[in-house]
């Protein structure tokens, strides 16, 4: 079976959102009267959603889990204010993006994000991108009651447009978007170029070093 639709992960996959994340993060964390953080360090907090990256983000410590605890709720608050200010104040859409996209969408492939932020985030985010209409699904981490690397996002996704898992490629830069992959049953893009980290990725079905190679890719299949 060839292609029909795709999931794409949004942050470190289609958007290099990083710069803003952190500087709400390290806004938070100057709200608590804590240092600052280098932004490598931040990113290595980005993928698990936005309660994860807090909880992790206030500690400095990748280990911490976000429990809800009163000054875990308050830094969440307070990342929230500062991150909808800015969301888009630094981050940009990775190189040949919004060009692939508008290629796909125009020859009729079916297109949904599937991403572990919060719906609050995800959506202004792709509007002030430019790219929220190209999309005919959006999951977002808080939609449903789980997340990616659970698949109950990516068979939403594929219910929603009517498409079968040999049909469906997921496209993320994360061992959680290759293990919701695996869990689904659809194949799966690991683009390098963004957050995880290569050495602990299981393997993907392709991997991309920039997102335009998806088209060519997508030539060898059928
Ligand atoms: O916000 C996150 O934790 C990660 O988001 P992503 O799933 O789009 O990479
Ligand atoms: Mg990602």
């Amino acid at each position: 079976m060839s292609i029909r639709a795709f999931a794409f992960d949004l942050d470190g996959t289609l958007a290099d959102s990083i710069p803003d994340l952190a500087h709400a993060a390290n806004a938070a964390r100057r709200d608590a009267g804590l240092t600052q953080l280098e932004e490598t360090q931040i990113e290595s907090y980005v993928g698990d959603g936005t309660e994860s990256l807090i909880a992790r983000a206030m500690a400095a410590d990748m280990a911490a889990s976000f429990t809800g605890t009163a000054g875990q709720k308050e830094a969440l608050a307070r990342f929230d204010q500062h991150y909808l200010k800015g969301l888009t104040l630094r981050t940009t859409l990775y190189p040949g993006v919004s060009s692939t996209l508008k290629e796909l969408h125009d020859c009729g492939y079916r297109l949904a994000i599937v991403t572990n932020k919060p719906e609050r985030f995800t959506l202004p985010l792709l509007k002030e991108l430019g790219i929220g209409d190209l999309f005919e699904v959006i999951v977002s981490g808080d939609s449903l009651a789980n997340r990616k690397p659970n698949a109950e996002p990516l068979q939403y996704a594929m219910e929603k447009m009517g498409v079968s898992a040999d049909e469906f490629l997921m496209v993320g830069d994360s061992k959680n978007d290759i293990l919701a992959a695996r869990a689904a049953g659809c194949k799966v893009a690991f683009v390098s170029y963004g957050y995880g980290d290569a050495k602990t990725i299981p393997n993907a079905d392709v991997t991309l070093t920039g997102f335009d190679e998806l088209m060519s890719w997508l030539d060898t299949q059928d």
